[in-house]
């Protein structure tokens, strides 16, 4: 007669539902932290009543699928037009570790919050109403609309560029 649960033929066998195990476990207690945002739909607007909302979402593997070619993450049109949607109702912002024309490149979405190269380098529509931040350049995006750049380590491109030059020289000489 078959045992209910599996027999472990090797230690590694055993080491290894352990791990799954405990990864199942982690992942459980992490998602009755942070339910899926489909299955608590209600729960979601009943709290956003009388707030303004502002909606933060990632790139890769969120708005796209993750694929083998980083250059070929593209998004489908439905999932474009579900954000420029969206947008039209709550300040909208792409949060990703890619760097400036990638990521705009692949949304190619005008009025939307951009926070690229791990937040390092911001980009937001211009909206009349609002006050400059300190820190705030105005500038035209790829498709010339006025828009605001926050980029907070600007100050560093000279030595980042020398450090990068040098690099280079040190590579060709080594070559
Ligand atoms: O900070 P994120 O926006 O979450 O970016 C994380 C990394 O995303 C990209 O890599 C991931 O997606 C690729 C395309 O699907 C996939 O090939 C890769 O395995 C994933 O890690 C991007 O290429 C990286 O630069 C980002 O750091």
């Amino acid at each position: 007669m078959k045992s209910s649960s599996p027999r472990h033929t090797s230690t590694r066998d055993y080491n290894h539902e352990i791990v799954s195990a405990n990864t199942d476990v982690a992942y459980r207690t992490w998602m009755a932290k942070y339910p899926s945002a489909l299955s608590s739909f209600e729960r979601i607007t009943n709290f956003a009543k009388g707030k303004r909302i502002a909606l933060f979402l990632d790139y890769d593997g969120t708005l796209s699928p993750i694929v083998d070619n980083p250059d070929f993450a593209f998004m489908s049109i439905d999932m474009r037009a579900a954000v420029a949607k969206v947008a039209k109702y709550f300040p909208t912002a792409i949060i990703s570790g890619r760097s400036h024309d990638k990521v705009y490149d692949f949304l190619g979405l005008t009025d939307l919050y951009y926070a690229r190269s791990h937040g390092m380098d911001i980009m937001g529509p211009v909206r009349e109403s609002s006050d400059d931040p300190p820190n705030c350049i105005r500038s035209t995006d790829k498709q010339g609309k006025g828009v605001k750049l926050f980029q907070i380590a600007s100050e560093f491109l000279p030595m980042i560029d020398e450090v990068f030059n040098s690099l280079v020289n040190t590579t060709k000489e080594i070559k």
